[in-house]
């Protein structure tokens, strides 16, 4: 059974769902390209700036390379059904980007649809957005009122590409719903061979654009944990918002950790005094 068309399905949403479109660009600059909506799916935990950048990487591409015009930027962040260590609640999860995209950008927004549910494979998360966009909210329009329908097209990082040629991990009719009828844009990563990783899926070629990072960036979610486990600085990697929402809520860091900054906080109140007697 093929994936069903973003326009011919009902999809079911979590508990007062609803798509969040507040910084969606409804009116195109230039009417004779192509509208696209980046839709970058992922664990997020925590969010880091890299994954933030991955949308101006991919906005300056499409300037600069193909007739696409950039109408908007999700994160979808995955549902807590999906195993994978380090995956924090959904509910701190979605918090953490909401944070950083209000932090940080003037266009790119969370869309919860993912988070708060059962896991969805990423060809259907990529049809419930062709289903809100395009069903539900009728599209975009150009300077003279033309209606267009938007492009949605997924936004990811090589290491994620390279499990498409994992044998096991994406069905070939995913492969084919998400290549061939969306497309997607690749940020290179240190670490993947981005020839290797894109080797079995020539036949989406056209589909495929691949983006270099100019400026070498690996800052990684599973690097940011360690970092916090190990009572590290992340500030500067992160948005600081997301920093600063961590630290309140004692996130990422483990039990006998926090026991112990705990013990370090009783102390140094106690230690003046001590001092002062002494
Ligand atoms: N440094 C990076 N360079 C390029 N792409 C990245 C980078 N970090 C994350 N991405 C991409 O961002 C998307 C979401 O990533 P994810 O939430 O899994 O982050 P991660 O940092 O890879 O997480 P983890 O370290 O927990 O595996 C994926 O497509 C991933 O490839
Ligand atoms: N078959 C599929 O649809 C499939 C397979 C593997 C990963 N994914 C998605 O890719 C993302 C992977 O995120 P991580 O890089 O954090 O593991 C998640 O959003 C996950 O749902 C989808």
């Amino acid at each position: 059974m093929s994936s069903t068309q973003g326009s011919e399905k009902q999809f079911t949403n979590p508990a007062n769902y609803s798509f969040p479109h507040h910084r969606l660009n409804r009116i195109m600059r230039d009417s004779s390209k192509t509208p696209v909506v980046l839709v970058a799916c992922g664990s997020f935990s925590p969010v880091t700036y890299l994954h933030l950048r991955m949308f101006e990487m991919a906005r300056d591409y499409c300037r600069h390379n193909t007739d696409f015009e950039i109408v908007g930027g999700y994160l979808s962040p995955v549902s807590d059904q999906y195993v994978k260590p380090g995956l924090l609640s959904a509910e701190h999860r979605v918090k953490m980007c909401t944070l950083a995209a209000e932090d940080t950008s003037s266009w790119l927004m969370i869309d919860p649809w993912e988070a708060f549910q059962s896991y969805q494979r990423t060809a259907v998360v990529l049809d419930h957005f062709d289903y809100e966009l395009n069903t539900v909210l009728g599209g975009v329009q150009t300077q003279d009122g033309k209606h267009r329908n938007v492009r949605v097209m997924l936004l990811a990082g090589s290491d994620l590409i390279g499990t498409m040629s994992e044998p096991g991990v994406w069905s070939h009719e995913d492969l084919d719903h998400i290549l061939g009828r969306y497309g997607c844009f690749i940020i290179e990563r240190a670490g993947t061979d981005i020839d290797q990783a894109t080797d079995n899926l020539a036949r989406w070629k056209h589909n495929i654009h691949i983006i270099s990072q100019l400026i070498q960036n690996d800052v990684s979610s599973t690097k940011v944990r360690l970092f916090l486990r190990r009572g590290l600085s992340v500030r500067y990697l992160l948005p600081s918002a997301v920093v600063d929402y961590i630290e309140q809520n004692n996130l990422y860091v483990d039990e006998a950790t926090i026991a112990e900054k705990e013990r370090e906080r009783e102390s140094l109140t106690r230690e003046p005094k001590k001092k002062v007697a002494a």
